[in-house]
């Protein structure tokens, strides 16, 4: 069995902003992976959220498919997707529901699919609702990153990342399938995320993993740790972006989740930078003997490649 991570807890209602940022400076530097406590979210909510996520997952399977995924959004089915291309398996033991951009904050927003309201009548109101909320808390994790890098607050910002935001929320089911004999099954095989930050809600049910020895993400072997779920707590991650405008000085951590043959259910809230955002590597992260390791390059452009090759199209 892997060994349980003890991953740094940061409440993001502190009042000393000053010191959060140092302890987001040090768990982005040393981990890449942190809890995140008094977000913003009532547990009451979340458990709507959840719910909402299994009724929609129980559908038959004729009805998920009306919403198959278009522009990503919508319905992704059991094994659509591999988050390891590199891997030659079948893909991924899960289906996953995402939502876009809402009308709310960008004009993209119409390209979303909603389940019907005959069908699932509070399904819309109570994601937005999270979607919204959870867009407040990683927006102001982001001005705590900034501080955390000495930039000013509004650095993120000011370079237009939220102009607008480009945040997707994806609902994940795992069936908990169980592979014959010696196969490995993976609900979502080892990645990193593509974009700012992640933040995670689970359920309980243990299955996540990261490798946080693996600095260097083609070196072998890899060596897997758990990351528990924490009641009350989301469970966040820096994503490759983050790693690009920091020269890799914040950690974008490679992590997977095993099938553990219990059903598990997750909502991932992946912040991503504006389409016209570009992301390139921070004065302060470079110098002469540490030049930049990647070039600039536009988020629209950077994401669109990552989902091609995660979905093969
Ligand atoms: O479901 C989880 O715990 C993690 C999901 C994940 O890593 C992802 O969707 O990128
Ligand atoms: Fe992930």
């Amino acid at each position: 069995m892997a060994k349980a991570l003890q991953l740094p807890i940061i409440d993001l209602a502190s009042p000393d902003r000053i010191s959060t940022a140092n302890s987001i400076r040090q768990a982005c530097i040393e981990c890449g992976f942190f809890y995140l406590i008094n977000y913003g979210v009532e547990q009451e909510l979340l458990k709507q959220v959840f719910d909402e996520s299994k009724r929609f997952f129980s559908l038959p399977l004729e009805e998920k498919m009306k919403l198959l995924h278009r522009e990503t959004r919508g319905y992704t089915p059991l094994y659509a997707e591999n988050l390891n291309p590199s891997s030659s398996s079948k893909g991924d033991s899960k289906e996953s529901f995402y939502i876009g951009p809402l009308e709310s904050i960008s004009s993209h927003s119409n390209l979303n699919q909603w389940p019907s309201e005959e069908v699932l009548p509070s399904w819309r109101p109570t994601i937005e609702s999270y979607y919204e909320r959870v867009l407040t808390a990683g927006k102001k994790l982001i001005s705590l990153i900034a501080l955390a890098l000495n930039l000013d607050e509004d650095f993120f910002e000011k370079v237009g990342a939220f102009n607008p935001p480009m945040p997707f929320l994806r609902l994940i089911h795992y069936p908990g399938e169980l592979g014959l004999s010696d196969e490995e099954i993976f609900g979502a095989s080892a990645h990193s995320d593509y974009g700012m930050i992640t933040l995670l809600a689970t359920d309980g049910v243990g299955g996540l993993q990261a490798c946080l020895v693996c600095r260097d993400k083609s070196k072998q072997p890899l060596v897997w740790e758990d990351v528990d779920h924490i009641n009350g707590a989301l469970i966040v991650n820096i994503g490759d972006m983050t790693e690009r405008w920091t020269n890799c000085l914040f950690r974008s951590t490679l992590h997977r989740v095993m099938s553990t043959g219990r059903e598990r259910y997750s909502m991932a809230f992946f912040l991503n930078p504006s389409a016209d955002c570009v992301v390139e590597c921070l004065e302060s992260c470079c110098s002469e003997l540490t030049p930049p390791r990647f070039p600039p390059v536009r988020s629209g452009d950077y994401l669109g490649e990552r989902f091609r090759l995660t979905y093969g199209s």
